[in-house]
């Protein structure tokens, strides 16, 4: 059977101090667990001043006298001992009671709930704790330890008494913000107003939202309407201090957000302008120089990204001007603020402008040799009249809320989805179907050298300096009744021998590996011609994804069947000569165009490669396996076959699910002796070359290859 405890933590030389006698009487094993409990804690403590007594029956506690002299109750303050009463309830055990030292009040609450857990084998339900000394208020280790009860307790009492015990302040829980000021008889309101103003200022209760005062009998005093009426106006003030911006908040934490969302957009503001400023550097550069066509996307990019960043830019700028306003106007007005020496403080550690401190400043009227001390609470009180800074600020041009946090997260895009959003801009430009970066491998968020300057391009080649513009195509005469289906009579199709290079479905048909030439904008044919299939924009979404071991590879999440084509292999159109000089990494992207030559024979004058490196578009990231799913066309379409400028477009060469990574073999061992494409890439059995290659994981069996290591 439990019965009441009560124990109770006296100073050596407390008067009400229980014998020695008292602590023999062990009668129930419950008890003398939790006595075992605490006093090995005591001794955890390791403070000599204290000593631990206790009694499991009233006896004790009858014998001892209230400081109002009245014989002592459950619940009632002991003389002697100092200050802190806990009383823990739940409702299936009989209440505690426990009395401990302040000045082991953190560690001392959780050993006795972890002693009344032990002794009761129960949660505690209720915790009522009473602070006797009002002072106590103004201890962080107290304060800090009501804060973490009040958090892990829903039903929560504090009670707080000042020593003189003429009046207790409550605050409840759950509402934990009302305060009730409850004097006792013979209070007046001027040792009230004294006490109250002693007790908040050195209590941190931003939790309080409101005081009911009941008084127990009529004032004595001769002016104490005015006194009630002042006080009453302290507390209106008070509170205000405490109900910044309209939430309820200390000033402190007010301006530490304040701060630190101004500070947050002001750094986004230029991270935004250092980025534009790079775009209009390389834009003025581009401009002055010779401009090759890189440099014209280039430029066309920067002007883009010019324009949304001088949106962004702005937005940013009155965000931060309305923030920053708003915010300093609620600072300087306020009565009973932090003093002007943290302001300037935490201006100079967040880098606010030195106008922002003035501003600050000189709103609060304050000159800068009064700086040396901080302004005291009392000293600002009588501004009760403080006016209320609603937040979010309003931007009066378009009347709309000024939201950080919704901002921020639209703006602070991350890497990926900045260049994410970009491609897909330039992909929908073409008439293209989406492009996605999904990385479920590791955390790298881009591919490496893809940044924001690096030019997307959907479906074109970027023509480096010096290449020649191709001339026109030649078109067919066909037209609508006989049309390009007899492949016979289509002057277009006249290298392919009797059978098309599509079925009428836009399918290849696998006939051919000469260069397919499409019909075009030249030809009489309509536009739905069948022998028009490459040139159209890619109708499929791409998945750009991390593999484990290949780097980044191309995915589709839809099913493909077989010969379906893609989409083209795109970058910087460079002359052969220029190829043949790239090495290593720097060579892994890059296609020769030739159709034309022979091999072992000097490549012509207009011999051609797409270099992917610094350009391009998704077709850069499709990996190569010795067991493909992918192979590669020729295709002409807007530029004449003498050009030597075809276009290289991917094709399903079997039905490949959705998600399946796509591959094409890098070095494929059919080629024709006049081979329209070479990629530079080879994916070789020769023993490994240098300490930049690596093996092919292509995970085909037997597989014995060698690639380089991607950039
Ligand atoms: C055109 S890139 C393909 C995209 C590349 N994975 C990336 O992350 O940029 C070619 C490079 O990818 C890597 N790679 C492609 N296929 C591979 C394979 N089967 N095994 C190992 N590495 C491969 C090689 O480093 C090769 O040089």
């Amino acid at each position: 059977m439990h019965r009441d405890i009560t124990l109770v933590f006296c100073y050596p030389d407390c008067k009400n101090r229980p014998s020695e006698a008292s602590i023999t009487h062990k009668t129930d094993e419950n008890f003398s667990n939790l006595f075992r409990h605490l006093e090995a804690s005591w001794t955890l403590f390791g403070k000599q001043k204290g000593s631990l007594a206790f009694s499991y029956n009233q006896r004790w506690l009858e014998d001892s006298e209230t400081p109002h002299g009245a014989a002592m109750k459950d619940g009632d303050i002991i003389n002697c001992v100092e200050v802190l009463r806990l009383t823990i309830t739940h409702p299936n055990a009989p209440s505690r009671i426990f009395t401990v030292d302040p000045a082991d009040v953190s560690v001392t609450f959780s050993t006795l709930f972890d002693a009344y857990k032990i002794a009761s084998g129960m949660e505690p339900a209720h915790l009522r704790f009473t602070i006797h000394n009002m002072q106590l208020l103004g201890d962080d280790r107290i304060v800090e330890t009501l804060r973490t009860l009040r958090e892990s307790n829903e039903d929560f009492v504090i009670t707080a008494m000042p020593a003189d015990s003429r009046f207790s302040l409550r605050a409840v829980a759950p509402t934990l913000g009302d305060l009730y000021l409850q004097p006792s008889r013979g209070t007046t309101p001027e040792v009230m107003l004294r006490e109250l103003k002693t007790a908040l200022h050195k209590m941190d209760a931003h939790w309080l939202s409101k005081l009911i005062c009941s008084w127990p009998e009529p004032c004595s005093s001769q002016n104490h309407g005015e006194i009630l009426l002042n006080f009453a106006r302290y507390f209106m003030t008070w509170r205000d201090d405490h109900t910044v911006c309209g939430r309820r908040q200390t000033v402190d934490k007010f301006i530490a957000d304040q701060v630190s969302i101004i500070h947050s957009l002001e750094q986004l503001y230029n991270d935004w302008r250092a980025e534009s400023l790079a775009a209009a550097n390389l834009l003025e550069s581009a401009q002055r120089g010779s401009t090759s066509s890189l440099q014209h996307v280039i430029q066309a990019n920067a002007v883009r990204r010019l324009l949304r960043d001088a949106k962004i830019i702005s937005i940013l700028g009155r965000l931060t001007h309305a923030w920053k306003t708003c915010g300093i106007a609620a600072l300087s007005s306020g009565p009973g603020l932090p003093s002007d020496l943290q302001i300037l403080r935490e201006c100079r550690d967040t880098n606010l402008e030195h106008q922002t401190v003035q501003d600050i400043l000189e709103a609060r009227n304050v000159t800068p040799g009064s700086l040396e001390g901080e302004t005291a609470i009392g000293e600002t009180c009588s501004h009760f009249s403080s006016p209320v800074y609603r937040f979010p600020p309003v931007d009066l041009a378009t009347k709309t809320e000024l939201r950080p946090a919704s901002f921020l997260s639209d703006v602070r895009k991350s890497r990926r989805e900045i260049i994410q959003q970009e491609w897909n801009m330039i992909a929908r430009e073409a008439g293209a179907a989406g492009i996605e970066f999904v990385n479920e491998a590791d955390d790298e968020e881009v591919p490496q050298g893809i940044g924001t300057l690096f030019p997307y391009v959907e479906r074109s080649y970027i023509f480096d300096v010096g290449i020649p513009r191709p001339t026109a195509s030649v078109g067919c005469g066909c037209h609508r009744k006989k049309g390009c289906g007899n492949v016979r009579q289509c002057s277009c199709q006249s290298n392919l021998e009797g059978s098309p290079a599509y079925t009428p479905k836009g399918l290849f048909t696998f006939n051919t590996d000469s260069e397919i030439i499409e019909c075009n904008n030249a030809c009489e044919c309509p536009a739905d011609c069948t022998n028009r299939v490459a040139q159209f924009p890619r109708r499929l979404p791409v998945q750009i994804f991390k593999t484990l071991k290949r780097g980044w590879g191309v995915r589709i999440p839809v099913d493909l069947v077989r010969g379906e084509v893609i989409g083209l292999y795109t970058g910087l159109l460079i002359r052969r000569e220029e190829a043949d000089k790239l090495s290593g990494s720097r060579a892994s992207y890059c296609f020769d165009l030739d159709v034309n030559e022979a091999p072992d024979e000097e490549p012509p004058e207009n011999a051609y490669s797409v270099d992917a490196y610094g350009c391009g578009n998704w077709t850069r990231f499709i990996n190569h396996s010795c067991d493909p799913n992918l192979q590669i066309i020729s295709v002409v379409y807007d530029t004449a076959p003498e050009d030597n400028m075809p276009y290289l477009a991917f094709v399903a060469t079997k039905n490949i699910l959705a998600f399946t990574e796509l591959t094409f073999d890098y070095n494929p061992a059919h080629q024709t002796e006049f081979q329209s494409k070479k990629y530079r890439e080879k994916a070789h059995t020769a023993r490994k070359k240098s300490k930049n290659q690596t093996r092919c994981l292509c995970g085909a069996s037997q597989c014995r290859k060698w690639l380089s290591v991607a950039a």
